[in-house]
Protein backbone atom coordinates (compact mmCIF):
# COMPACT_ATOMS: atom_id res chain seq x y z
CA UNK A 1 0.00 0.00 0.00
CA UNK A 2 1.49 3.28 -0.52
CA UNK A 3 1.92 5.92 1.93
CA UNK A 4 0.07 9.72 1.65
CA UNK A 5 2.72 11.53 -0.15
CA UNK A 6 3.26 14.19 3.13
CA UNK A 7 3.89 11.24 5.25
CA UNK A 8 6.97 12.70 5.89
CA UNK A 9 5.65 15.79 6.79
CA UNK A 10 3.03 14.10 9.30
CA UNK A 11 3.95 14.70 13.39
CA UNK A 12 4.13 11.22 15.30
CA UNK A 13 1.15 10.70 17.13
CA UNK A 14 3.13 7.70 18.96
CA UNK A 15 6.47 7.28 19.30
CA UNK A 16 7.82 4.61 22.06
CA UNK A 17 11.19 4.49 22.79
CA UNK A 18 13.13 1.55 24.89
CA UNK A 19 9.87 0.22 26.31
CA UNK A 20 10.00 -2.45 28.26
CA UNK A 21 6.57 -3.67 30.37
CA UNK A 22 5.06 -6.21 32.58
CA UNK A 23 3.20 -7.97 35.26
CA UNK A 24 4.62 -8.45 38.31
CA UNK A 25 8.33 -10.63 38.23
CA UNK A 26 7.38 -11.35 34.66
CA UNK A 27 8.60 -8.85 31.70
CA UNK A 28 7.14 -8.83 28.64
CA UNK A 29 7.77 -6.24 26.09
CA UNK A 30 11.32 -5.94 26.04
CA UNK A 31 13.38 -2.62 24.60
CA UNK A 32 10.49 -1.87 22.39
CA UNK A 33 10.55 0.88 20.09
CA UNK A 34 7.87 2.37 17.72
CA UNK A 35 6.65 5.68 15.76
CA UNK A 36 3.05 5.86 14.63
CA UNK A 37 2.56 8.67 12.09
CA UNK A 38 -0.68 11.10 11.91
CA UNK A 39 -2.86 9.41 9.18
CA UNK A 40 -1.20 6.19 9.66
CA UNK A 41 -3.27 2.74 10.37
CA UNK A 42 -1.12 -0.31 11.43
CA UNK A 43 -1.58 -3.85 12.02
CA UNK A 44 0.02 -5.23 14.85
CA UNK A 45 0.62 -9.14 13.91
CA UNK A 46 1.52 -11.90 16.09
CA UNK A 47 0.55 -14.80 18.09
CA UNK A 48 -1.77 -15.33 21.05
CA UNK A 49 1.20 -14.33 23.83
CA UNK A 50 3.36 -12.71 22.48
CA UNK A 51 2.53 -9.46 23.71
CA UNK A 52 -0.01 -7.33 21.63
CA UNK A 53 -1.90 -6.47 24.23
CA UNK A 54 0.40 -5.96 26.90
CA UNK A 55 2.06 -3.37 24.53
CA UNK A 56 -1.22 -1.45 24.57
CA UNK A 57 -2.03 -1.33 27.98
CA UNK A 58 1.34 -0.68 28.90
CA UNK A 59 0.88 2.47 26.42
CA UNK A 60 -2.63 3.35 28.57
CA UNK A 61 -0.68 2.90 31.61
CA UNK A 62 -2.30 0.14 32.79
CA UNK A 63 0.83 -2.29 33.04
CA UNK A 64 2.09 -3.86 36.33
CA UNK A 65 5.14 -2.17 35.59
CA UNK A 66 6.85 -0.11 32.37
CA UNK A 67 9.80 1.55 31.97
CA UNK A 68 10.94 3.60 28.62
CA UNK A 69 9.44 6.67 27.07
CA UNK A 70 6.13 7.13 25.42
CA UNK A 71 5.21 10.15 23.97
CA UNK A 72 1.65 10.98 23.13
CA UNK A 73 1.41 13.49 20.41
CA UNK A 74 4.72 14.97 21.77
CA UNK A 75 3.46 14.74 25.30
CA UNK A 76 5.55 12.35 27.40
CA UNK A 77 3.29 9.68 28.66
CA UNK A 78 5.57 6.99 30.31
CA UNK A 79 8.90 8.31 31.92
CA UNK A 80 7.09 10.18 34.71
CA UNK A 81 4.87 7.70 35.94
CA UNK A 82 5.31 5.94 39.55
CA UNK A 83 4.16 2.09 39.63
CA UNK A 84 0.46 1.26 39.93
CA UNK A 85 -1.42 0.36 37.11
CA UNK A 86 -4.05 2.79 36.02
CA UNK A 87 -3.25 5.74 38.00
CA UNK A 88 -2.26 7.92 35.18
CA UNK A 89 -4.62 6.47 32.59
CA UNK A 90 -7.06 9.15 33.25
CA UNK A 91 -4.20 11.46 31.84
CA UNK A 92 -3.49 9.65 29.07
CA UNK A 93 -6.40 9.47 27.51
CA UNK A 94 -7.07 13.32 27.86
CA UNK A 95 -3.71 13.34 25.90
CA UNK A 96 -5.82 11.58 23.03
CA UNK A 97 -5.49 7.79 23.41
CA UNK A 98 -8.59 5.53 22.96
CA UNK A 99 -8.03 1.78 24.19
CA UNK A 100 -10.67 -0.42 22.66
CA UNK A 101 -9.86 -3.58 24.27
CA UNK A 102 -10.16 -7.23 23.37
CA UNK A 103 -13.85 -8.91 24.05
CA UNK A 104 -16.78 -6.82 24.26
CA UNK A 105 -16.35 -4.14 27.27
CA UNK A 106 -20.60 -3.34 27.46
CA UNK A 107 -23.42 -2.56 29.91
CA UNK A 108 -25.86 -5.19 29.14
CA UNK A 109 -28.06 -2.92 30.75
CA UNK A 110 -27.35 -0.50 28.46
CA UNK A 111 -29.03 0.79 24.63
CA UNK A 112 -26.79 1.23 21.84
CA UNK A 113 -27.49 4.87 21.73
CA UNK A 114 -26.59 4.83 25.24
CA UNK A 115 -22.83 2.98 24.82
CA UNK A 116 -22.14 5.68 22.01
CA UNK A 117 -23.40 8.51 23.93
CA UNK A 118 -21.04 7.15 26.96
CA UNK A 119 -18.10 7.42 24.58
CA UNK A 120 -18.19 10.92 24.21
CA UNK A 121 -16.86 11.96 27.19
CA UNK A 122 -14.97 15.11 26.47
CA UNK A 123 -16.67 18.40 26.17
CA UNK A 124 -15.83 18.59 22.47
CA UNK A 125 -17.34 15.17 21.85
CA UNK A 126 -20.32 15.23 23.71
CA UNK A 127 -20.91 18.53 21.86
CA UNK A 128 -20.94 16.56 18.92
CA UNK A 129 -21.98 13.46 19.72
CA UNK A 130 -25.18 13.52 17.30
CA UNK A 131 -22.76 14.28 13.98
CA UNK A 132 -20.19 11.58 15.93
CA UNK A 133 -23.39 8.74 16.18
CA UNK A 134 -24.15 9.47 12.22
CA UNK A 135 -20.61 8.67 11.81
CA UNK A 136 -20.68 5.42 13.54
CA UNK A 137 -24.14 4.56 11.86
CA UNK A 138 -22.52 4.77 8.50
CA UNK A 139 -19.23 2.73 9.55
CA UNK A 140 -21.50 0.16 11.00
CA UNK A 141 -25.08 0.20 9.57
CA UNK A 142 -26.85 -2.66 11.39
CA UNK A 143 -26.25 -0.54 14.47
CA UNK A 144 -28.83 1.91 13.03
CA UNK A 145 -31.92 -0.75 13.71
CA UNK A 146 -30.50 -1.49 17.06
CA UNK A 147 -30.11 1.77 18.61
CA UNK A 148 -33.08 1.73 21.18
CA UNK A 149 -32.40 -2.19 21.65
CA UNK A 150 -30.20 -3.09 25.21
CA UNK A 151 -26.76 -4.52 24.34
CA UNK A 152 -27.43 -7.63 26.30
CA UNK A 153 -29.83 -8.84 23.41
CA UNK A 154 -27.78 -8.10 20.50
CA UNK A 155 -25.45 -11.02 18.45
CA UNK A 156 -21.51 -11.26 19.12
CA UNK A 157 -20.79 -9.06 16.29
CA UNK A 158 -23.54 -6.06 16.81
CA UNK A 159 -21.63 -6.27 20.53
CA UNK A 160 -18.06 -5.88 19.23
CA UNK A 161 -19.66 -2.89 16.49
CA UNK A 162 -21.17 -1.59 19.69
CA UNK A 163 -17.16 -1.83 21.45
CA UNK A 164 -15.02 -0.63 19.04
CA UNK A 165 -18.26 2.88 17.80
CA UNK A 166 -18.06 3.09 21.51
CA UNK A 167 -14.19 3.53 21.47
CA UNK A 168 -14.59 5.60 17.64
CA UNK A 169 -17.14 8.13 19.94
CA UNK A 170 -14.36 9.89 21.56
CA UNK A 171 -11.87 13.08 19.99
CA UNK A 172 -8.92 10.73 20.67
CA UNK A 173 -6.44 11.11 18.16
CA UNK A 174 -4.83 7.51 18.69
CA UNK A 175 -7.10 4.28 18.38
CA UNK A 176 -5.93 1.24 19.49
CA UNK A 177 -7.72 -1.78 18.66
CA UNK A 178 -7.29 -5.24 20.46
CA UNK A 179 -8.14 -8.02 18.38
CA UNK A 180 -11.54 -6.90 16.51
CA UNK A 181 -12.52 -10.34 14.88
CA UNK A 182 -11.83 -12.53 18.07
CA UNK A 183 -13.94 -15.06 18.59
CA UNK A 184 -16.47 -13.68 15.80
CA UNK A 185 -17.48 -16.27 12.95
CA UNK A 186 -15.07 -15.52 10.19
CA UNK A 187 -17.18 -13.14 7.80
CA UNK A 188 -18.25 -11.13 10.83
CA UNK A 189 -14.87 -10.80 11.78
CA UNK A 190 -13.88 -9.89 8.33
CA UNK A 191 -16.73 -6.99 8.09
CA UNK A 192 -15.96 -5.57 11.86
CA UNK A 193 -11.80 -5.29 10.08
CA UNK A 194 -13.47 -3.73 6.86
CA UNK A 195 -15.22 -1.13 8.83
CA UNK A 196 -12.21 0.06 10.94
CA UNK A 197 -10.82 0.45 7.41
CA UNK A 198 -13.39 2.89 6.04
CA UNK A 199 -12.78 5.26 9.29
CA UNK A 200 -11.50 8.61 8.59
CA UNK A 201 -8.50 9.10 10.10
CA UNK A 202 -7.85 12.67 9.41
CA UNK A 203 -4.90 13.65 11.47
CA UNK A 204 -5.39 10.69 14.09
CA UNK A 205 -3.96 7.04 13.77
CA UNK A 206 -5.08 3.48 14.10
CA UNK A 207 -2.97 0.76 15.52
CA UNK A 208 -4.86 -2.65 14.85
CA UNK A 209 -3.52 -5.75 17.11
CA UNK A 210 -4.71 -9.29 15.20
CA UNK A 211 -3.46 -12.60 15.38
CA UNK A 212 -4.99 -13.27 11.56
CA UNK A 213 -2.44 -11.22 9.29
CA UNK A 214 -4.84 -11.91 6.19
CA UNK A 215 -8.06 -9.45 7.78
CA UNK A 216 -5.19 -6.76 7.52
CA UNK A 217 -3.33 -7.32 4.48
CA UNK A 218 -3.43 -4.85 1.76
CA UNK A 219 -5.64 -2.53 3.76
CA UNK A 220 -3.19 -1.01 6.20
CA UNK A 221 -0.39 1.35 5.69
CA UNK A 222 2.49 -0.71 7.42
CA UNK A 223 2.14 -4.56 8.90
CA UNK A 224 4.12 -4.76 12.40
CA UNK A 225 5.05 -8.36 13.53
CA UNK A 226 4.93 -8.92 16.99
CA UNK A 227 6.89 -11.54 18.69
CA UNK A 228 8.40 -12.11 22.07
CA UNK A 229 7.38 -9.28 23.57
CA UNK A 230 9.56 -7.58 20.13
CA UNK A 231 8.48 -6.04 17.30
CA UNK A 232 9.84 -7.99 14.07
CA UNK A 233 9.66 -6.54 10.21
CA UNK A 234 9.61 -3.20 11.37
CA UNK A 235 12.65 -2.70 9.16
CA UNK A 236 11.29 -3.94 6.12
CA UNK A 237 8.13 -1.52 7.02
CA UNK A 238 10.18 1.20 6.82
CA UNK A 239 12.15 0.12 4.19
CA UNK A 240 9.17 -0.43 1.87
CA UNK A 241 8.15 2.97 3.05
CA UNK A 242 11.52 4.87 2.41
CA UNK A 243 11.14 3.48 -1.46
CA UNK A 244 7.61 4.40 -1.77
CA UNK A 245 8.42 8.05 -0.82
CA UNK A 246 11.24 8.19 -2.97
N1 LIG B 1 -3.21 -8.85 33.44
C1 LIG B 1 -2.22 -9.74 33.34
N2 LIG B 1 -1.62 -10.21 34.45
C2 LIG B 1 -0.60 -11.09 34.37
N3 LIG B 1 -0.08 -11.55 33.20
C3 LIG B 1 -0.65 -11.12 32.06
C4 LIG B 1 -1.73 -10.18 32.06
N4 LIG B 1 -2.06 -9.92 30.77
C5 LIG B 1 -1.23 -10.66 30.01
N5 LIG B 1 -0.38 -11.37 30.78
C6 LIG B 1 0.67 -12.28 30.29
O1 LIG B 1 1.51 -11.54 29.40
C7 LIG B 1 1.92 -12.36 28.29
C8 LIG B 1 1.54 -11.67 26.99
O2 LIG B 1 0.11 -11.65 26.89
P1 LIG B 1 -0.68 -10.63 25.95
O3 LIG B 1 -2.14 -10.76 26.32
O4 LIG B 1 -0.07 -9.30 26.01
O5 LIG B 1 -0.41 -11.25 24.51
P2 LIG B 1 -1.19 -11.05 23.15
O6 LIG B 1 -0.16 -11.11 22.09
O7 LIG B 1 -2.04 -9.84 23.22
O8 LIG B 1 -2.08 -12.33 23.09
P3 LIG B 1 -3.65 -12.45 23.22
O9 LIG B 1 -4.11 -12.58 21.85
O10 LIG B 1 -3.84 -13.69 24.06
O11 LIG B 1 -4.15 -11.23 23.94
C9 LIG B 1 1.25 -13.71 28.49
O12 LIG B 1 2.19 -14.57 29.09
C10 LIG B 1 0.11 -13.42 29.45
O13 LIG B 1 -0.19 -14.54 30.24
Amino acid sequence: MSMPETATARPAVLDVKGLSAGWGPMRVIHDLDLTVFAGERIGLVGLNGHGKSTLFQAIAGLTGWQRGSIKLNGYEVGRTRSQGPGRYTHLIVRRGLALIPQGDEIFHGLTVEEHLDSGAFTKSAWAERGIRKKRILQIFPPLEKLMKIPVGRLSGGERRMVSIGRGLMSDAELFLVDEPSLGLAPKIGRSVVDALMAVELGGSAMVIAEQNVALLEGSVDRIIGMHAGKLKGEASASKSMSTERS
